[in-house]
């Protein structure tokens, strides 16, 4: 971690950078993460994704690009009618949802049961070209990989608390053919994910501990996304728990651009609404 006296240094020294976007002390050059307590808006240069080649004689970007990232909402099912989940999930497809969360668990990593690989695979088969996220809430991600990748997952975003070999798990998920999300339950420092995130397409902090829906939003978790942004702007970053049109505003403006939300959207007498109001309020902080 660099001291502020050296943060306001080098962000002195990026003002004389045409690019007015620029924040060198955070690019990937000086490898420092900027502190959890500053917010910064607006980077150039990510080691995640880089977004472009062209850097002035300071090492900043010439000209500044546009985020890469889209907003996406992905309704969890979680508190949906699971005995009618295919006309369930089909509405919400039908009302514009971007994605579908489903919340995978074991009843050990959180206390509760949801359901497993046979049910999204079913699902599968009902809804043949949606693309399908599963949070596995689980104590051992690495043992459904092969199964979840045969039901038809296109993302598969696991929590990193009880994994002893996060990259090997992620290789094999890439491997399987499945994009990679890395989940931080609340108590997970941000800091915890950095080294994986050049092979992650996703990280998911949680807003609530998981296990549940229909628990408050927990705004403190927001240092963490506006983290994870001023880090990496070609992250996609996705919270989940407590989300809806009362609590999109702040995630949005921390960074967020992957949001789930499952009581808000799946009771909303007009879902259709709720989604794209949910849409535009993200589309409007995606510079
Ligand atoms: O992962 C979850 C709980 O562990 C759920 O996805 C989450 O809680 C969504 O439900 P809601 O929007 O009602 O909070």
């Amino acid at each position: 971690m660099y001291p502020a006296s050296f943060a306001i240094r080098m962000f002195s020294l990026c003002l004389r950078c045409p690019g007015s976007h620029c924040l060198r002390y955070k690019t990937s050059k000086l490898r420092a993460p900027a502190p959890l307590s500053l917010t910064l808006t607006r980077t150039t240069a990510s080691p995640h994704r880089p977004v472009s080649s062209q850097t002035n004689c300071c090492g900043c970007q010439k000209n500044s690009k546009k985020m890469s990232i889209q907003a996406k909402i992905g309704p969890s099912i979680l508190n949906a009618d699971l005995a009618n989940l295919a006309a369930e999930s089909q509405k919400l497809l039908d009302n514009g949802a971007d994605y579908l969360h489903l919340d995978v668990m074991d009843g050990n990593f959180v206390p509760n049961l949801t359901f497993g690989h046979p049910m999204v695979k079913c699902l599968r088969n009902k809804i043949k070209d949606a693309f399908f996220e599963t949070h596995m809430m689980v104590d051992n991600p690495e043992q459904w990989i092969a199964p979840m990748a045969d039901a038809g997952v296109n993302l598969y975003t696991f929590h990193i608390e009880p994994v002893e070999d996060v990259a090997k798990v992620s290789r094999k998920i890439q491997e399987a053919g499945m994009k990679v999300g890395l989940a931080l339950k609340p108590g997970t420092k941000v800091e915890e994910v950095q080294k994986y995130i050049d092979i992650a397409d996703l990280v998911l902090v949680m807003t609530v501990e998981p296990g549940f829906g229909g628990q408050s939003f927990m705004a403190d978790m927001m240092p963490k996304v506006e983290w994870l942004r001023n880090n990496y702007p070609n992250l996609d970053i996705e919270v989940d728990g407590g989300v809806g049109p009362k609590t999109i505003d702040c995630c949005a403006k921390s960074g967020a651009n992957w949001i789930v939300s499952g009581t808000a959207v799946v009771g909303a007498s007009d879902q259709r609404k709720v989604i794209s109001d949910m849409r535009g309020v993200v589309q409007s902080y995606i510079k």
